[in-house]
């Protein structure tokens, strides 16, 4: 061993006396000063000051401009940000205390940044303070970044990790997936005739005054946080019917999640960005109050249009919060003569535009996310004047038995920045197991669009081509794909079908129909009639073609046959896309009436029509006509309604159903 002069050692060859030790000198001596390293020293002269220099002031991406007065006043940052923390403070107002609480930014944490009632500035209308509520400050921590997000979670919330592909993996708590039958909205006098109210509807009414109660138990126990995150952030590309929302919450999960799936602002925009048009206030640890009149669990997601409010009490699933703007859109856009769907939508080289309308786990994100073409959105547009725009800036992605082969966009898209929640990893090596149900099957991945890398940005596009509706049918009697009429289409958009199997574990179940009108009807504002509507009207007047495509089962129906391959599905989505489906000859199906090709380009013809793939044909036809009479049955509620100016189109989208 010996040194090689720059303070390393290596081995010299192999006849190296080794009978006595060299002096180990560690570091070459200038004029007899031993050094460290050649670098120069740290401007610092003690560790605290040394940890002061890590972190730099980002700085101003534009001059401050005013915003309140429209234009040449200006204001300083000091200004700004006091006229920020105003808005935050009067977002948290208590209802029965004129005055909000004492806000300042930042994280308690950081010793540095505890307010001193002398100096910080805050916002507080002097009052003689009563409560013990009013003595303290709430700390607001604004728009954090992805990676301030990631420590808050690590340190402050169990069950937060980092991933191997540098997700954060978190828990969402009791509640893996949404809690429709906890949804109230407030039914006021205009409420009470805009919206749809009663038999099939999602919106179960509640008075004013339990939402202020509950408003009041969210908004006390925000304030009675150390600190809370808030997110301003906009929905809809559409520049003109931009929509801003407020996202106050209690967890780095929350408020990361809302990063990801809302438009994020620019600092320029956030500068800007003033009142919000709607908050939510999500104090989802903390239940709601059973003894509170309308509340039939602990479990409350309640919604005032009239406020602009939001309140969620007892579920942690931050599904809750996307959906429920969701069903905020589905009042304020159809007022606006824009339709808002539950759809994906891609649009291909050539301009063309499709939507993928369907119900939970039918195929959306994963055939919406195609290599070939650009993705505008995977779960929320609008269709207006001008065309298509997506309502969110990220997608939520279902992550059970995901794999890098047959979905390798939304594999990729799962790294740093990525929420994932529920899912099973390795202790040690943090890799993620998806097939893991242990937690829940509702597995999900939740990612700013511009993950995927051919994501449309902006998001928005012309008018649609196609309007691909998907059914996952567990029955296994619905074609891999038909072309419909417009009456079919609107036939099969008011019902809403799709079919899964209840509790898969526990063996060979009955497929479950499922009928949600307008494949959403979870989140839906107004009676479904006039959502139809504003579809025809729009598929006629652009001459857009709709289409059923059955991501289900074939070869028999759940516990027989198997779900449709997605490369077949995929062959099939290629086909419309291309228009080669317009070119092919068709048959017609029997009791459903179908069109169906005869052959598409990539997929075994005799798998078309599904008679051809069941073993026992008389099983074939029974399930067919039970599938069938649950149509009819199910579509009984619509045949009193009128779709439209004329009742002709009423009368032949009532045709379109089964006969039988
Ligand atoms: N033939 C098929 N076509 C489409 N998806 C399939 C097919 N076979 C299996 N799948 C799986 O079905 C699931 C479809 O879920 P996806 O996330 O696309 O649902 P979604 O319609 O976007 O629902 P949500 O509105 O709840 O987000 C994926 O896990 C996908 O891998
Ligand atoms: O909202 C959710 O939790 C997931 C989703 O997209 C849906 O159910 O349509
Ligand atoms: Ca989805
Ligand atoms: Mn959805």
């Amino acid at each position: 061993m010996a040194s090689n002069g720059n303070g390393e050692f290596s081995f010299a060859g192999k006849g190296t006396a080794r009978s006595v030790l060299p002096k180990i000198q560690t570091q070459k001596k200038q004029n007899g000063i031993c050094h460290d390293d050649s670098s120069a020293p740290v401007k610092a002269q003690t560790i605290d000051e040394l940890h002061s220099l890590q972190k730099k002031k980002s700085a101003p991406t534009t001059p401050i401009k005013g915003s309140q007065q429209g234009g040449f006043a200006t204001i300083s940052e000091e200004e700004r940000q006091k006229q920020q923390l105003q808005s935050i403070s009067a977002s948290l107002a208590s209802l029965t205390r004129e005055t909000g609480p004492k806000v300042v930014r930042g994280d308690p944490a950081r010793l540095t940044e505890t307010p001193k009632a002398s100096h910080v500035s805050h916002f507080h209308v002097p009052t003689i303070s009563v409560s013990d509520s009013s003595l303290k400050f709430t700390h607001v921590l604004y728009n954090l970044s992805p990676a301030e997000l990631y420590e808050q979670a690590i340190k402050y919330e169990k069950g937060s990790f980092i991933a191997s592909s540098g997700a954060l993996a978190t828990l969402s708590g009791a509640k893996t997936g949404r809690s429709p039958r906890d949804k109230r909205v407030v039914k006021d006098e205009s409420a009470k005739d805009e919206l749809w109210w009663g038999k099939g509807s999602p919106n179960i009414e509640m008075d004013e005054e339990t939402f202020l109660v509950n408003r009041e138990r969210a908004v006390d126990y925000l304030n009675s946080l150390d600190k809370v995150f808030v997110n301003d952030q906009f929905l809809n590309w559409d520049p003109q019917n931009r929509i801003k929302v407020r996202i106050v919450s209690a967890r780095a999960y929350h408020s990361l999640f809302m990063h990801n799936m809302c438009i994020r602002a620019t600092p320029e925009e956030l500068e800007n960005f003033g009142t919000p048009d709607f908050t939510i206030y999500n104090a989802g640890q903390f239940p709601c109050n059973r003894y509170t009149h309308y509340m039939t669990s602990s479990t409350s997601i309640d919604l005032n249009l009239a406020r602009r409010e939001m309140v969620i009490l007892g579920t942690q699933y931050a599904g809750e919060m996307k959906k429920g703007l969701f069903s905020v859109m589905h009042y304020l856009m159809p007022k606006r003569q824009i339709l808002s769907l539950h759809s994906g939508c891609n649009i291909g080289k050539d301009g063309d535009v499709a939507l993928f309308f369907g119900l939970s786990g039918t195929g959306k994100t994963t055939l919406s996310t195609d290599h070939n073409r650009y993705l505008i959105g995977d779960d929320e547009h609008c269709w207006g004047e001008n065309g298509v725009s997506n309502i969110e800036g990220g997608c939520y992605a279902k992550c059970i038995d995901l794999s890098r082969e047959k979905e390798p966009d939304i594999w990729n898209a799962i790294k740093f920045g990525t929420v994932l929640e529920n899912v099973v990893f390795d202790e040690h090596t943090r890799e993620v197991d998806y097939t893991d149900k242990s937690v829940t099957e509702n597995t999900r991945a939740s990612y700013p669009i511009e993950y995927i890398p051919n994501a449309r940005i902006p998001c928005v596009g012309p008018h649609p081509k196609n309007v691909i509706l998907l059914a996952c049918d567990a029955f296994g009697v619905l074609p891999p794909v038909s072309k419909l009429n417009l009456a079919q289409t609107m036939y099969h958009f008011i019902s809403g079908y799709t079919a899964l199997v209840a509790g898969t574990e526990e063996g060979v179940k009955e497929p479950q129909a499922t009928f949600s009108a307008c494949f959403g009807a979870a989140f839906i504002m107004l009676h479904p009639t006039k959502y139809a509507a504003m579809l025809a009207e729009k598929m006629q007047k652009h001459g857009a073609t709709g289409w059923l495509v059955n991501t289900g089962w074939s070869g028999g129906r759940y516990g027989y046959g198997n779900r449709i391959k997605l490369p077949y599905t995929r062959k099939i989505i290629d086909a419309i896309h291309s228009g080669s489906l317009f070119k092919t000859n068709y048959k017609k199906t029997e009791v459903f009436g179908l069109e169906i090709p005869t052959e598409v380009e990539g997929v075994p013809s005799e798998i078309m029509d599904p008679i051809n793939t069941w073993g026992d044909k008389h099983a074939y036809k029974d399930t067919l006509l039970k599938l069938a009479g649950l149509f009819k049955n199910n579509f009984a509620t619509f045949t009193n309604y009128k779709i439209g100016e004329d009742n002709k189109l009423t009368e032949e989208i009532l045709a379109a159903g089964p006969s039988f």
